[in-house]
């Protein structure tokens, strides 16, 4: 498949087919992709337009939620007409009942016991009052999501059900094509849609997070209502009964990343607080449970608005809220690409909100200082170095850099010993972990921000990957993240493949596979690799910047263990030789550079020892002594003795 449309939309759950049907109705050409339309968020919601009963804060987000609530009536009759299909759009109302008297009441409605159990008679006996939300209500997302469907395809909307985007190809700060599962794709405009998967293919600080669901049959007597006609929002959890007699009770909020399925203690959690809300349900037939992965963002914000490049347009992370805001998100983004009208409220979820450039703020969110570079020399306690020859580059892909030490952000005791290492050791190149920054790991959170890559060129690693496709993929992650902290034209990558969780080794034949199809995408590869020279030369001859061959496990401090491959790949090497991975001290770091190496990677022994900085500058004096030492030439090795001192004029 090679095509093109007008636009194109990445994703087709709510999101993705609200916007491509207000596209499609404005008179735009859009074509919708989307890899499976049932794994969706938006079929696991329960369908709650529930701004107040959420209880959020005034604010922007609060604005946007009530713009699309008071847009839902006119958006539904529109899709039903267009599909001929009911939504079970309900403006019911929503009452939130407590188990203890609040403190304050605000501007809520409050009911007593009494009141509340008025409006819906059987609840708990621990519920001692509740709120009113007159205004909040529910749909039957299951149904609107099939009269997205069926709108999107009545009005002539292109859309290719599993089809999964693999990368956002860009030339010159544009969005040129996407490669998916069935060719490339090209068009005018992208919009990326895609739910808590965004992060597959930009690096947004968007992630899944699991709520888990269930639903019972309400009993239904002959000719009276159902039991439950209101959304009950109760204390960690909430029923909503369907016109069509289920019952839906949801949710939990779970941090598990993609672990999928249902679990015991998900399931008897939500039913605990069900029965303690509304006890007639615990002898109700249950009908289903299922899960889904609402797209969370770090402050709970949608990601909307124009996006990395001027043809892509971001509209993700709607996180708990993501049926009630599909009207006006596909308003806002239709007016935004048709119109280029920005509506004052977008400038609330912008994209760029995550990625404060450390050089313009003094002070880090997370509390710590940026890096300076400026007083190194001056620094007290660590001794100074004379300047190394001017002449004396490392050059990887064509850029020049005066150290020939490279250092890791891992393992530190904290930032700040982080980043005083950093600065001690006088690199020019530091790795960073692509998926660790992106999903702030543990140890991870502000790391990215905490260096300043004005200064500190990023080598963006991909850790974690076990296969050669999921390297490229976080490869093209780790370019987009260098771009978005300045380094527009960083193309570098230190590729790893590691399928072996005790000794990290590398598998070469997925390190080869993976280098050859990032030399194609115009990266400058690092590969990381076992110190073997064949593979050493293969991978020069594909195209690589360097090779990094490991002295001994990563993390292990065992040194250079493998000192005769090691020189035969720096004997038959013209790129540069990188030894990566295992030097434990600053006389091993030496050693390698004695060899002629051109740089090493070093991360744990400057990181696990007691005093980082102290370390980190030693490694520096050694990579700087080795290369000088290598420079100068070894003196000729000798069997016996020779006095140093002349002999001849002795006196006898
Ligand atoms: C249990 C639960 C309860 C919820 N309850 C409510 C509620 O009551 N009210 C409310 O307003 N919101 C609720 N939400 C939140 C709401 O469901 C989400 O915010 C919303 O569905 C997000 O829609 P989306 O279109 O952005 O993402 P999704 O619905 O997840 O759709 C993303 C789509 O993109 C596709 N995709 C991903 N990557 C690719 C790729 N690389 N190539 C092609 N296609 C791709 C996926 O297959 C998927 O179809 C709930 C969510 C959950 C999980
Ligand atoms: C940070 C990084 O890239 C490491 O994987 C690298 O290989 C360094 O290894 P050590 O931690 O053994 O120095």
């Amino acid at each position: 498949m090679n095509s093109s449309s007008e636009i194109v939309i990445i994703g087709g759950g709510i999101i993705g087919l609200a916007i491509a049907v207000d596209l499609k109705l404005r008179g735009a050409t859009v074509t919708v992709i989307s890899q499976d339309f049932q794994q969706a968020a938006s079929h696991a919601a329960a369908g709650m337009l529930a701004p107040h009963a959420e209880e959020l804060p005034p604010g922007a987000m609060l604005d946007l939620c009530l713009k699309s609530r008071w847009l839902y009536p006119e958006w539904v009759r529109k899709l039903q007409d267009l599909s001929a299909l009911e939504v079970g759009y309900i403006p019911c109302g929503i009452l939130a009942p407590v188990f203890d008297i609040p403190k304050s009441q605000g501007d809520a409605t409050w009911l007593d016991k009494e009141g509340i159990n008025h409006y819906q008679p059987g609840l708990g006996s621990e519920v001692v009052g509740g709120w009113w939300y007159p205004e909040d209500g529910q749909v039957d997302n299951r149904q609107l999501m099939k009269a997205l469907h069926q709108a999107a395809q009545r009005l002539g909307v292109n859309v290719l059900e599993g089809v999964t985007v693999e990368a956002i190809a860009q030339k010159q700060g544009k969005v040129s094509s996407i490669l998916t599962s069935r060719g490339e794709i090209e068009g005018q405009t992208y919009v990326l849609a895609s739910g808590s998967w965004v992060n597959q293919l930009l690096p947004l600080p968007v992630r899944p997070v699991k709520g888990q669901m269930l639903s019972l049959r309400m009993p239904r007597e002959p000719h009276q209502p159902l039991p439950l006609q209101r959304v009950l929002y109760g204390p960690g959890t909430y029923l909503v009964p369907r016109q069509d007699g289920r019952l839906i009770i949801g949710a939990t909020v779970e941090e598990v990343n993609w672990t999928s399925g249902n679990t015991p203690n998900g399931i008897k959690t939500l039913l605990d607080r069900a029965i303690r809300l509304y006890p007639a349900l615990e002898n109700w037939p249950i009908e289903e449970f299922w899960w889904g992965f609402r797209p969370g963002t770090p402050d709970e914000l949608p990601i909307l608005g124009r996006g990395f490049c001027d043809n892509l347009v971001l509209a993700t992370g709607h996180y708990r809220n993501g049926i009630l805001l599909a009207p006006v998100t596909a308003s806002l983004i239709a007016d935004l690409i048709l119109q280029q009208k920005t509506d004052p409220l977008l400038s609330h979820f912008r994209y760029d909100r995550f990625f404060s450039k450390p050089l313009s703020t003094p002070m880090n969110t997370n509390g710590t200082q940026p890096l300076q570079f400026a007083s190194v020399n001056g620094s007290s306690s660590i001794p100074q170095l004379p300047e190394p020859s001017t002449e004396d580059h490392l050059i990887i892909a064509g850029r020049k850099f005066r150290s020939r030490l490279m250092t890791g952000t891992g393992k530190y005791p904290s930032i700040e010993a982080m980043q005083k290492s950093v600065i001690a050791s006088e690199c020019e190149i530091v790795t960073v972990a692509v998926r660790r920054v992106q999903t702030k790991a543990p140890g991870h959170e502000g790391l990215a921000e905490a260096i300043d890559w004005g200064k500190i060129w990023m080598l963006p690693n991909t850790a974690g990957c076990k296969t050669a496709e999921d390297a490229i993929r976080v490869a093209r992650l780790g370019r987009e993240m260098a771009k978005l902290l300045g380094q527009e034209d960083n193309n570098f990558i230190k590729l790893e493949v590691i399928p072996d969780p005790k000794y990290l080794l590398p598998d070469p034949i997925g390190t080869l596979q993976a280098a050859e199809q990032l030399v194609k995408e115009g990266f400058a590869v690092l590969p990381y690799i076992n110190a073997d020279p064949l593979l050493a030369k293969r991978l020069e001859e594909v195209g690589c910047a360097t090779v990094m061959p490991l002295g001994s496990p990563i993390g292990s401090g065992q040194g250079i263990k493998n000192e005769a491959n090691i020189a035969i790949i720096i004997e038959q090497s013209k790129i540069p030789v990188v030894v990566d991975a295992g030097i434990g001290t600053p006389s091993e770091a030496a050693l390698a550079m004695e060899m002629g190496a051109d740089a090493l990677l070093v991360n744990s022994a400057i990181a696990l020892s007691k005093n980082p900085p102290a370390m980190a500058k030693a490694m520096g004096m050694a990579a700087q002594a080795g290369r000088l030492a290598y420079l100068a030439g070894r003196m000729p090795l000798k069997s016996y003795a020779s006095a140093s001192s002349p002999l001849t004029g002795t006196v006898v």
